[in-house]
């Protein structure tokens, strides 16, 4: 339990063609159960930090681990059944599948992942219980359950999207300024809910924003300029 959640070490991503790196980063580390606040400005690379740490995207040089995994390390197959098994993503447009019933997209990662599968089932829960437990924890009403994704509200696409990030207790939670869309009342409820989820869980949060006013809800908040060296310079 004490291995990082992530472990970044002389991490370079350059995008073909670029003349410049667009991320340089040495060093970083998020520790199992850490929440932090990510920030920096537009283009400065915080997205695709995000990717890279998720396996999605592979860096040119350096190391990138998630809970003492070297992603580096996995065929592309066996990264995304890491992927599915360790880390929830909560994007900020939220990328529920519109034709699926809430429900079903809080299961999905479920459906993916037998590991998500089997810490349900160490603890005592089905998946079908597990939605219920944490729509109810996530203010979603039991009754929108049934409801297809297209017809909720953005508030409660928002609610779902983090419900099918948590279910299965991944140790790692990245979410992408997931909170954009809200006003800042409804922001600071989703970031309570969310933390108090994570801190139920033991999950690490990994959170992107440009709203400074959410920063002191965390254990740490970092500017990407701060470690990385190519942040926002990458012309
Ligand atoms: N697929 C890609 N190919 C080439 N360049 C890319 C690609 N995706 C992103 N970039 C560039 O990488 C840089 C960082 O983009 P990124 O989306 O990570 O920034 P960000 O900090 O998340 O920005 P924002 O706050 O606006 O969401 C930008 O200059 C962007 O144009």
């Amino acid at each position: 339990m004490s291995e990082a959640a992530v472990a970044v070490r002389d991490l370079r991503l350059r995008w073909p063609g670029a003349g410049a790196d667009c991320l340089a980063i040495d060093r970083f580390e998020l520790g199992a159960g850490e929440r932090v606040f990510l920030q920096g400005p537009s283009g400065s690379g915080k997205s695709t930090l995000l990717a890279l740490i998720g396996g999605v995207l592979a860096p040119t040089a350096g190391c990138i681990s998630v809970a003492g995994q070297a992603l580096g390390t996995l065929s592309s197959s066996a990264r995304d059944r890491f992927r599915a098994d360790h880390i929830g993503f909560i994007f900020q447009l939220f990328n529920l599948l519109p034709y699926l019933s809430a429900r079903d997209n809080i299961l999905l990662p479920c459906r993916f992942s037998a590991a998500r599968r089997e810490r349900l089932q160490r603890a005592g829960r089905t998946p079908d219980e597990e939605v219920l437990r944490l729509a109810a924890h996530l203010d979603l009403p039991p009754e929108l359950l049934a409801r297809r994704a297209s017809e909720l509200s953005v508030g409660q696409q928002q609610r779902v999207a983090a419900a099918r990030a948590l279910i299965g207790g991944p140790g790692l939670v990245v979410a992408d300024e997931p909170t954009s869309a809200l006003d800042a009342d409804r922001q600071a409820a989703f970031l309570d809910l969310l933390q108090g989820e994570c801190a139920a869980s033991g999950a690490a949060l990994l959170f992107v924003s440009h709203d400074p006013r959410l920063a002191a809800r965390f254990d740490r908040v970092l500017n990407l300029a701060d470690i990385s060296h190519a942040a926002g310079g990458a012309s």
